[in-house]
């Protein structure tokens, strides 16, 4: 299949409002070619009106959305070369696999022959290589989304939009399905735009990650610098479980955490501004022997304990009571499971947390 067809998706400026409410304020976003772009972000944010003006279903207030450079803010969708996978984007019950994944040759008029061709070869693709004659209702729930993204590739589009194409898929499906697309996707090196509101989905999926908020990109990044370095408390607190600290800053290299324990900051801080947030991952929280050092160090008492498999996740308050941190510990490392009320001593290194402005 010819994949030197993928194309460079530009928002540029994307503006969307509905009566009182802006859906989109004012979005630029490059997707580059072969690359798994995701939206990622809670309900209302605008992650679906901004893949719906990508895709032609909705046109922007103002702004612009081009492929390679070409100006299809006004196309119609049907003219947009764009693969698509919706959740309720439904297969036609009354045709068969083949004449579902034939379809857009079809509309495409591609000779029989060709189509045929292709066909079958996207249905190998997909890993349902003898499955063009039955019907969809004739499959499980994953065939059909097999089934769905075959469709969706099939004419070779420039672009790849999907829409929470996992929703209604059961954990495990769900992330055997995850994989899959993955690998398609970079085996046809596709330039995909991908939506979903579950952070560990986008994690496993994205080359990188559009955090939205209230019709904005709160911030862009590989999956790896989102989680390891937030731009802000919404990200902090939307991706992963982290503590998260309102700190004033004493000086350039000191704050004060709320509750007046005072801690070294991790990067120099400009002195006199407002005050900042500090996450620390559960991740980064070490158990102390009495004798050990570390930037921030202190004994407390397990308050709660949550087993999670292979991890452990305790959430311990120090004994002055100025401060309470969750620390998540893989359970090779523990001796043994501790219970709540057990005494320990916890720190962590100062270069372990990561520093934004709190407002
Ligand atoms: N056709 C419409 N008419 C009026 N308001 C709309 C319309 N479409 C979207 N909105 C509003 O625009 C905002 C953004 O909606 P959008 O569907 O893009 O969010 P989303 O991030 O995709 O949310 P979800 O995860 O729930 O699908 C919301 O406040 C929504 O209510």
């Amino acid at each position: 299949m010819a994949t030197q067809d993928a194309g460079t998706l530009e928002v540029v400026g994307a503006t969307r409002r509905f009566g009182a409410v802006t859906a989109l304020a004012g979005v630029d976003l490059t997707v580059r070619r072969g690359e798994m772009l995701t939206l990622l972000g809670p309900s209302g944010s605008g992650k679906t009106t901004l893949l719906k003006i990508v895709a032609g279903f909705e046109t922007p207030d103002e702004g612009a959305v081009r492929v390679d450079g070409r100006d299809i803010t006004m196309a119609p969708p049907a003219k947009r070369d764009i693969g698509m996978v919706f959740q309720n984007y439904a297969l036609f019950p009354h045709m068969t696999v083949a004449e579902n994944v034939a379809f857009p040759l079809l509309m495409r008029r591609i000779p029989r022959a060709e189509r045929e061709r292709r066909v079958q070869e996207t249905l190998k693709l997909v890993d349902l290589p003898t499955h063009g004659g039955r019907l969809p209702r004739q499959l499980s729930g994953g065939q059909q989304q097999r089934v769905a993204l075959a469709r969706a590739v099939v004419f070779d589009p420039q672009l790849l939009l999907l829409d929470e194409p996992f929703g209604a898929l059961d954990r495990q499906l769900r992330e055997q399905m995850q994989l899959e697309v993955r690998r398609l996707q970079q085996r046809l090196e596709l330039t995909a735009l991908f939506v979903t509101h579950d952070q560990e989905e986008a994690l496993v999926m994205s080359d990188r990650i559009a955090v939205m908020g209230q019709g904005q990109i709160a911030q862009l990044g590989t999956p790896e610098e989102i989680y390891r370095a937030p731009s802000s408390r919404f990200v902090a607190g939307f991706i992963g479980e982290s503590n998260l600290y309102r700190a004033r800053p004493l000086d350039d290299a000191t704050a004060e955490l709320e509750g007046g324990m005072r801690v070294p900051l991790p990067h120099k801080w400009p002195g006199g501004t407002g005050d900042l947030g500090l996450m620390l991952r559960p991740e980064r929280v070490r158990s102390l022997g009495p004798d050990d050092a570390a930037d921030i160090a202190f004994d407390g008492l397990i308050e709660e304990v949550v087993y999670l498999g292979e991890t452990i996740k305790y959430r311990i308050r120090s004994d002055d009571g100025r401060l309470s941190v969750l620390a998540r510990w893989p359970l090779h490392e523990a001796n043994r499971i501790l219970s709540s009320g057990h005494r320990v001593r916890v720190g962590w290194r100062s270069a372990d947390m990561h520093s934004f402005p709190w407002s």
